[in-house]
Order: structure tokens, then C-alpha cells, then sequence
């Protein structure tokens, strides 16, 4: 097979030269953020033809070196619409098996749609590497399309993007136009888009599959690597934090504590969340920590009534929440917390603009525009969270911002101070 990623990277090295030389010629700077090449340079075919070469053989070389899970999981929005159809409609999955290629008329037929839909559909995620022509007017699987066929998650994370998050964040600039300022979580562009006054957590599940459809797509995205409780488990052994007890507020079924109670013997795990979620949690506790970990209900906005715990750990909890409401929750912490106690935040800590890779500041400015889209939810920085805790109560001091490599999500580690 013809070294593909070789020839383009040898083009993009010869296109690119040629404009560099270009710009050369003419004493113009070499291309930068800060100016860019003048207007009629741009009208320029010298430099518009080496230029556009060499931009499409950098999008076909990230499309190759990402593979089927970029084709599948970031894509533009129209390139989503198209997956989505091709999900919604079971394109891939009711692809003829037994046969390498299918008309568009035998795919329409399988897929319950037009023959003209599909090939519009079809020809659309084509663009997107979903599927090839093979030959004019028949189709065959890729590895992203076949992907898609197998991989029932993958499928409920389309839909979930084309249904919750992608409506919500597009219409997160309605909902600032319409509720100026509002961190209220049913003032966000899913109420816009639903027109509803309940917040998305409530209204997703009066529509059968909703709920299961987000929860499934959830599990796609934090089964991931840098998802589990690697950091936590080893930022307790860190900081000896070893004995005593951790109340895990909105824990859950208590995915990241019962790894922590198991590594460390000596502590005991209170896993708290709403009274439905607690009752499937605790019939799930593994036989080897059922002595040390314990379920509850309670709500966080209310006062915490464990008192004098050792830690208390909100695992993405805050971000879900304004800073209004993000206050309330630290707040009802107070009147529990001995000296010396712990608030562990296990939450993205988005970096600076600048720092980190450019990929890694899409995905956490990606998040932040999702969650404030669903639910005025809010990624913050080591700026916000100072500013968080400084609104609630000055005696919340932040000891550490930690990142380990082993989690994409930051630790901020708060003490309470009351003298
Ligand atoms: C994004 S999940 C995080 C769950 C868990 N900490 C983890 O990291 O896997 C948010 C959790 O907050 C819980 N929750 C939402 N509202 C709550 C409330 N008012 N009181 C307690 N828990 C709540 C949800 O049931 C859910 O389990």
C-alpha cells in the first residue's frame, strides 16, 4: 500500500516552501498570528494554488493520523449532521454485510430512507472519510464507517451530540441574549432550544431514552484514559492523606472513592447523592470495602451532615454549576468542616491561554461551552477557583492546583482555615 502520510507530508514540505518563497520574494514576513499575508497577495494565485495545496494535505494527514475515532468524535457540525443520520437511520450498522459495496438505492432500502436522502446523507459523511465510493454510485465501508457499525456507544454519542450538547451550545448566545448574565441552570440554551423551564437534567428523562441515550455517551467519554481514579488514589498517598474518613459529595455509585478506600485500608468512604441514585450505589458495593464505604442520601445545597470528616471530595461537581450555585454548595460544606479539613476538587483546571497544547485548550474550551450550554455550567481556571472560594469564605485557603499526568482532570486541594 502507497506510504500515504509520506506523500503528504512531502507535499505540505514542497507546498509550503513554495510559499514561504513566495513571501520572500516580496519582503513580506513569514506567516504569523499577529499579520497575516495582505489581502491582494491573497488574490494571488502564486501563492493562493501552493497555499490551498498544502492546507488540503494538512487536513487529509490530521484525518489519517487521527483515524476513525477523530472522524467519529470531532467533526464540524455539519459533518455531525450527516453522522447523525447515518446513525439515526442505521446506515452503517444495516450496511449489507455479505456484500463489499451497496447502491445507494439498496443502502435507502435497508436504512428505511429515499434513495436520493442516503446519497445525500452518504455523500455528505464521505467528506468526513465516513464511508467511500468505491466505484460511481457504490459504496463501501471505511474503518470509520464500519466503527460506527460496530460500536453501539459511538452511535449513542452522535445522537447524544446531535440531540443535547451541539442544539445547546449553538444556542448559547440566544440564551445570554435573552437572560443576560443568568447562571440560573434553567436559563441556558437548552431552554432555549427545548423552550422549557426545567433544567436539561430534569426534561431529558420525560422522553423515553433520553436520559439512557446521555448517560451512555457520558460513559464513552470518561471510560477514556485519564478519567479514572489513578490521580485520586495516588494524591492521597501523596499527601498521607491515609486514615480517617472522606465523604464523597455527589459521588455518585462511588466510581473514584472505592478505588480510594480500597488502596488505603484505613479510611472509610461516605458516598452521597440524590436519594434514586444512592439506592442503586449501594447494592453495587464490592464485598472487599462493604465494612468501610457507606451510601446516603443528601443534598448538597444543604447543610453537610457529616461533620468533622477528614476530606470531602467533589469529583465534577462544581462544574455543572454558575458560581452562583457552585457558592451554595462549598457554603453548605461550612458548618461541618473541623480545622485542617480537606476539600478535594477533582474537576478540569483549564490552563491559560498559551500554555498546554493547542489541542488541549480546544478540548477544555470545547467542555466549557457544552456544559454552559446545557446547564450554565462553567470550566474554570486556577483564577476562578480562587475566586470561588474567596467568595464563599476566606478561611477556604487553596493549598495546591495538581496535575497528574495520569488524569486530564486537575486536583484542587483546599484547607480550611478558621483562624
Ligand atoms: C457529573 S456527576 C459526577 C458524579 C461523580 N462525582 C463522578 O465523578 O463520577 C454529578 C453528580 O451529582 C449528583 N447530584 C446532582 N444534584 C445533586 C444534589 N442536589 N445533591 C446531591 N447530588 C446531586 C448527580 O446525581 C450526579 O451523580
Amino acid at each position: 500500500m502507497a506510504d500515504r502520510v509520506g506523500e503528504l507530508t512531502a507535499t505540505i514540505a514542497t507546498e509550503t516552501a513554495k510559499v514561504n518563497a513566495y513571501l520572500h520574494a516580496r519582503h513580506m514576513p513569514n506567516l504569523s498570528f499577529d499579520a497575516d499575508v495582505p489581502y491582494d497577495a491573497q488574490q494571488d494565485r502564486e501563492f493562493t494554488d501552493p497555499r490551498n495545496a498544502a492546507v488540503e494535505a494538512a487536513e487529509e494527514l490530521l484525518a489519517l493520523l487521527g483515524g476513525s475515532t477523530r472522524s467519529v468524535f470531532t467533526q464540524k457540525i455539519t459533518d455531525l449532521v450527516n453522522l447523525h443520520a447515518v446513525c439515526r437511520f442505521d446506515i452503517a450498522t444495516k450496511f449489507p454485510q455479505d456484500q463489499e459495496t451497496a447502491s445507494y438505492e439498496e443502502l435507502g432500502k435497508v436504512a428505511g430512507l429515499s434513495e436520493s436522502d442516503v446519497r445525500r446523507v452518504v455523500r455528505g459523511a464521505i467528506t468526513n472519510h465516513v464511508f467511500k465510493e468505491q466505484q460511481p454510485g457504490r459504496v463501501a465501508h471505511t474503518a470509520a464507517s464500519r466503527f460506527l457499525a460496530q460500536n453501539r456507544l459511538a452511535r449513542q454519542w452522535i445522537e447524544m451530540a446531535s440531540i443535547e450538547t451541539m442544539p445547546a451550545s449553538m444556542f448559547m448566545v440566544p440564551a445570554m441574549t435573552k437572560w443576560p448574565g443568568s447562571g440560573e441552570p434553567n436559563e441556558a440554551g437548552y431552554n432555549v432550544v427545548y423552550q422549557t423551564n426545567d433544567v436539561c437534567w430534569d426534561h431529558m428523562p420525560k422522553f423515553p431514552g433520553r436520559a439512557e441515550v446521555f448517560a451512555d455517551a457520558m460513559s464513552v467519554f470518561t471510560s477514556g484514559s485519564g478519567y479514572g481514579p489513578e490521580a485520586l488514589v495516588d494524591y492521597f498517598e501523596k499527601k498521607l492523606l491515609t486514615t480517617g474518613t472522606i465523604v464523597d459529595v455527589g459521588g455518585s455509585h462511588g466510581s473514584v472513592s472505592i478505588p480510594i478506600a480500597r488502596a488505603h485500608p484505613e479510611m472509610r468512604v461516605i458516598v452521597q447523592d440524590l436519594p434514586a441514585v444512592v439506592k442503586v450505589g449501594e447494592t453495587n458495593v464490592p464485598d472487599d470495602v462493604k465494612d468501610r464505604v457507606q451510601f446516603m442520601a443528601h443534598d448538597f445545597f444543604t447543610e453537610q451532615p457529616i461533620k468533622g470528616a477528614d476530606v470531602y471530595l467533589m469529583r465534577w461537581i462544581l462544574h455543572d454549576w454558575s458560581d452562583e450555585y457552585a457558592s451554595k454548595i462549598v457554603k453548605a460544606l461550612v458548618p461541618a468542616l473541623k480545622k485542617g479539613a480537606r476539600l478535594l476538587v477533582h474537576e478540569y483546571v483549564v490552563p491559560e491561554p498559551g500554555k498546554g497544547s493547542a489541542a488541549s485548550q480546544l478540548s477544555f474550551r470545547w467542555m466549557d461551552v457544552m456544559i454552559r450550554g446545557l446547564c450554565n455550567g462553567k470550566e474554570r481556571d486556577e483564577q476562578d477557583w480562587e475566586a470561588l472560594f474567596a467568595r464563599v469564605d476566606a478561611r477556604f485557603q487553596i493549598r495546591n492546583f495538581y496535575q497528574s499526568h495520569l488524569s486530564k482532570l486537575g486536583i484542587v486541594d483546599v484547607e480550611w482555615c478558621p483562624e
